[in-house]
């Protein structure tokens, strides 16, 4: 593809590095990276590669997917685009023994989840004693570790500055201090090419993404910087970008017929965004685009599950049938496994003295809630993962419980579960048990992902199997884990087309031709009455990322009488 670049953009291309690029969404900072690293492809020796970095998988795939378009494919197999933890994983793998004297040990998460529910102190204290002393990693732990061997070993330096002599550095404002310790000895020996926008700073709950890093980097590097603020290439024509521009800044909306409000009664809730998303379709066809992409964005996993619910039934809107709408949900594997690891505790129950059955669900349920955490780091995540793992103790002590949700579910398993023998139906009997309480919405939600799992039909023959034995799921949990590993799929990976639901978050970096924001009325809300400024502008960062993915239009579905989002 032929694009034509401003002036500033080529500026960025044709300087030295290091080079620092600014831009809002869509003004073509992936794109420029990618011109950058094809421009610099000639001063690579054989065997050497420009190191691309990127922060989850998702991000990985859409570069790859940019790339497709960007580069030929003699030049795509130059460069290397790695997540941080893939790259940082690599580093330890092969010099990791230097740190310890023992080669090192990878701690996946659920296994860190098991370890870190039977310890008592401070898990933080502990991983760093795991690397230290035993050369166990968790994954937490990968960039630190990374950073201490480029840092400490001028051999290891030369050897990926050899290797990589042009490092990438994709949304840069989101790097956390082990990662910038990392990019900083990296920035020494390899040429360096920054990719920022603070505006779409999203992660920031996490105290170790700094909101100044790019003053850090200024500070460290003085590097080059283009300004691609006034360009905006994904919706050129459209008021999409002003009108995100003025929900992040808090200023009066422009009047825009790319951008629609509705409004929804608490009974039509249903109908309408079923409505809404029918009519984003067509109305993209009649401009048209014949297969538009529409995403569907909500700002929390319950709501999305919702979603996806609705869209899969037949609704009714001003008289007319609609009919339901194939789509595809885009969910967090970790999430919906972990998830399956508490219906599983669940099917256990029958035969398990309550202490143990209790003990059980509660620690898985403590689990789900760490992958969360881990996933996305919230205060909110922590501690219910923390006052589960109480339910849990006092549930093995013979304690009556405390937590709302918690207590529902004892007496569920007072009043005795009955199960059939039918695992699809005990399934579903010892998941909706989860409807206990609000603090397990999120769970259940992910719960319910396990049929996008495509491993359920794993799961259903193996708990076939255990009843046809022995008359109950016995280990279900165990039996559920293999299954879950056999069967997995890597939901990032897949290319999106037609209707996709996921989370705000999830869709960073991704661009639709049409999106539609939902708020729920009693969850997934865009504000809360108890936020701080300082979350409100975040809430504000999170919607013009969700707002700004869209190419041509934008539909914002929101509760009658929400509050305005500005003013
Ligand atoms: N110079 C250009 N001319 C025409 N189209 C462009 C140009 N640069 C980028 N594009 C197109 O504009 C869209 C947005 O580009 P890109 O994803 O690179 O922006 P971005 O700044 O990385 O966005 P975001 O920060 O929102 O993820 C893409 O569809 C891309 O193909």
């Amino acid at each position: 593809m032929e694009l034509q670049l401003s002036e500033t953009a080529q500026g960025a291309v044709d300087h030295d590095c290091p080079v620092l690029v600014l831009g809002g969404p869509g003004s073509g900072k992936t794109t420029l990276s990618l011109l950058k690293a094809q421009a610099m492809l000639p001063v690579l020796q054989p065997g050497q590669e420009i190191l691309f970095l990127s922060f989850s998988r998702a991000a990985v795939r859409q570069v790859e997917i940019r790339c497709r378009d960007t580069l030929r494919s003699e030049e795509r197999r130059q460069i290397a685009v790695r997540t941080y933890h893939a790259f940082a994983m690599e580093v330890l793998r092969a010099h990791g023994r230097l740190l310890t004297g023992h080669a090192p040990r990878i701690v996946y998460p659920g296994d860190e989840n098991l370890s870190k529910a039977v310890f008592e102190g401070d898990w933080g204290t502990e991983i760093e004693r795991l690397a230290r002393e035993e050369g166990r990693y968790v994954f937490g732990q990968f960039a630190a570790a990374a950073a201490q061997l480029v840092a400490g070993s001028a051999s290891i330096a030369s050897l990926l500055a050899n290797k990589y002599p042009v490092v990438i550095l994709d949304e840069f404002q989101d790097t956390d201090d082990a990662q910038w310790a990392l990019v900083r000895t990296l920035s020494e020996r390899s040429k360096t090419v920054f990719m920022a926008d603070p505006d779409q700073r999203i992660f920031d709950y996490d105290s170790r993404v700094d909101p100044e890093r790019l003053n850090h980097l200024r500070a460290h590097l003085g590097p080059a910087e283009f300004d691609l603020s006034g360009e905006n290439h994904r919706s050129p024509n459209a008021g999409i970008l002003h009108y995100a521009n003025a929900v992040l800044i808090n200023r009066p909306l422009p009047d825009t017929k790319d951008v629609i409000t509705r409004a929804y009664w608490a009974n039509a809730f249903d109908s309408t965004v079923h409505a809404g998303v029918v009519w984003m379709l067509g109305s993209l066809r009649k401009a048209g685009i014949a297969h538009p992409s529409v995403v569907v964005l909500a700002r929390t996993n319950a709501l999305v599950g919702k979603l996806s619910m609705i869209l899969a039934q037949e609704h009714n809107f001003n008289g007319q049938t609609i009919r339901p709408v194939e789509h595809d949900v885009l969910w967090d594997a970790d999430l919906t496994a972990a998830a399956a690891l508490v219906v599983a505790s669940i099917l256990e129950w029958p035969g398990c003295p309550k202490e143990v059955a209790l003990g059980q669900t509660f620690d898985r349920i403590a689990d789900y809630f760490d992958a969360k955490n881990a996933a996305n780091a919230s205060n909110a995540a922590r501690q219910t993962s923390e006052r589960y793992r109480t339910a849990a103790d006092r549930a093995r002590r013979g304690e009556t419980q405390r937590l709302a949700s918690a207590k529902a579910l004892a007496a569920s398993y007072d009043s005795g579960l009955v199960l059939q023998g039918d695992p699809a139906q005990d399934w579903l009997h010892a998941r909706d048990l989860l409807a206990a309480g609000n603090d397990l919405s999120d769970l259940l939600a992910n719960a319910r992902f396990v049929r996008l799992f495509r491993a359920t039909d794993e799961i259903g023959s193996r708990l076939a199997s255990a009843w046809d034995l022995r008359g109950s799921y016995g280990r279900a949990i165990d039996l559920v884990r293999r299954a879950l590993e056999a069967g997995r799929l890597q939901s990032d990976q897949r290319d999106l087309r037609g209707c996709v639901l996921m989370t705000i978050h999830k869709a960073k970096g991704k661009e639709f031709d049409g999106v539609l924001l939902v708020e729920g009325q009693y969850q997934g809300g865009f504000f809360r009455d108890t936020d701080t400024e300082a979350q409100r502008a975040a809430a504000r960062r999170l919607l013009r990322v969700g707002i700004t993915r869209a190419r041509h239009q934008v539909a914002i579905i929101r509760p009658q009488g929400a509050a305005p989002l500005v003013g």
